[in-house]
């Protein structure tokens, strides 16, 4: 029995893939992703399964990376074809749901602080404390494009506007001290004028007078959630973060990950116990191992390499069109998007020689990280090993299809984790902080 609990959050894309590319294709994939009551069923399962959190991941353009077309993405169903906004998807769940933590992502590149501050303190409010914020800088011209640049900022000018845009968003909702609210209708006095301050906020990409027009929401402010790769990204993670999701694809890639970053934190003066380290495992959960590996040759089967092919160009910022379809990935490619991702197909590529068709099969399918696919109680191993070896406080789990792989998760995987002692059996109180066991920001 361990003493320290995993934690878990779900990856569910409001679009047709969050584990696999063959997911929306699978019978059984039901439910509507464009209705309300699919997000809200799949909200309430995990909230059975006492989750941690419901992380739902954005982009802000169909990706066209691949041979500089829509057509892979859109044709395929793939992971950027369609993308509802997550804050409105997060807004109905927290309805349906009591417990569970909210993570919505949004780009410091393409939003301004103030309306991000409203609206997260508004989810935080009305969700009674649930909301966490996936703080992305975005990575693709397509996406700089819809807002009128010919060209990306470049990583390093995306971290420091996105270092401002955290330093102004924390003034904001730091502006009404906690009991600035005070609704005294006798008196009257709905909100003590000395106890909420303008920020005054002048710097090099923005001047936010404030104060915020929402009191001080239930978490201090939301849950930061961060998944920066580079050294830079990391560094980022490191001051900011309190998830931190990676694809490491291998445990002892993962432990390394892991000590780099908590070094980091002890380095920015932070307890690195306030950083959760979540790697992201796509499970595939049958009854017997032979079941198991069977579902999973359906998804392959049903996972298109062109899709995968095309999210990883997008991924990687490198169209693949131009590299021979039948050798393998060619090494130290400059990868303007995500490095991590980079490093992850590396690997795969080295240990089983894949071509690149077959690559965009296997990571359209999600099958880069191995070891996570048999019965509850062998992934449930797998995943005690890699807790236990120092490699991460919990997982990101991108579930293949919906809802029927939240089914599999919530029945069969969690009363194993939980028959171990490594998972919680009820909630540790009603926000998020409280599951993560992160305390309350002081003001
Ligand atoms: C599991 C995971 C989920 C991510 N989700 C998103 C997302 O929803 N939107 C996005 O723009 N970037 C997303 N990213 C990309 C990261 O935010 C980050 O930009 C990327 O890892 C590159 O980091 P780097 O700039 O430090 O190399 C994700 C990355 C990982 C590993």
């Amino acid at each position: 029995m361990s003493a320290k609990k995993l934690h878990l959050a779900a990856f569910v894309s409001a679009g047709p893939v969050s584990g696999s590319h063959g997911g929306w294709r699978h019978p059984q994939a039901s439910g509507d992703l464009l209705s309300a009551s699919y997000y809200q069923e799949i909200g309430r399962l995990l909230e059975q399964g006492c989750f941690d959190l419901l992380f739902i991941p954005d982009i802000v353009a169909i990706p066209d990376t691949l041979g500089h077309s829509l057509d892979s993405q859109l044709r395929y169903g793939a992971l950027g074809a369609l993308r509802l906004d997550p804050l409105v998807v997060l807004s109905i769940v927290a309805a349906a749901t009591k417990h569970i933590g909210l993570g919505v992502t949004i780009s410091t590149t393409y939003t301004q602080p103030f309306i991000l501050a409203r609206a997260l303190a508004t989810l935080d409010h009305l969700s009674g404390g649930r909301a966490a914020w996936n703080i992305v800088t975005s990575f693709q011209q397509a996406e700089a494009r819809n807002f009128g640049l010919t060209d990306q900022l470049s990583r390093e000018q995306r971290y420091e506007r996105a270092d401002e845009f955290l330093d102004v968003t924390t003034k904001l909702w730091n502006s009404w001290q906690d009991d600035a609210l005070v609704r005294d209708r006798e008196a009257p006095l709905f909100a003590d004028p000395d106890r909420v301050h303008r920020i005054d906020h002048s710097g090099k990409y923005f001047n936010v007078q404030g104060p915020l027009n929402v009191s001080r929401p239930p978490q201090g402010r939301p849950v930061f959630i961060q998944a920066g790769a580079s050294d830079r990204g990391r560094d980022f993670a490191a001051r900011w973060a309190e998830i931190v999701f990676v694809t490491p694809g291998l445990v002892d890639v993962a432990v390394e990950f892991r000590n780099d970053l908590r070094a980091r934190a002890a380095r920015f003066g932070r307890d690195p116990d306030t950083l959760k380290v979540l790697p992201g495992i796509a499970p595939v959960i049958a009854d017997t191992e032979k079941q198991a590996k069977t579902l999973c040759d359906e998804l392959y089967g049903l996972a298109d390499p062109t899709a995968g092919l095309s999210t990883l160009s997008y991924h990687l910022g490198v169209d693949l069109s131009h590299f021979p379809q039948d050798q393998v990935l060619p090494e130290n490619l400059d990868v303007p998007g995500v490095q991590g991702h980079y490093r992850e197909v590396s690997e795969l590529t080295r240990r089983s020689g894949l071509s690149l068709a077959n690559l965009g099969r296997q990571y359209g399918a999600g099958r880069t990280t191995i070891g996570f696919t048999g019965t509850p109680g062998s992934v449930a191993d797998r995943m005690q090993e890699w807790f236990e070896a120092g490699a991460c406080d919990g997982f990101m789990l991108q579930i293949p299809y919906f809802p029927g792989g939240v089914e599999d998760v919530v029945h069969r995987l969690v009363p194993e984790l939980q028959r171990r002692g490594l998972f919680r059996t009820e909630y540790d109180g009603p926000t998020l902080r409280d599951s993560l066991g992160i305390a309350r920001p002081a003001n």
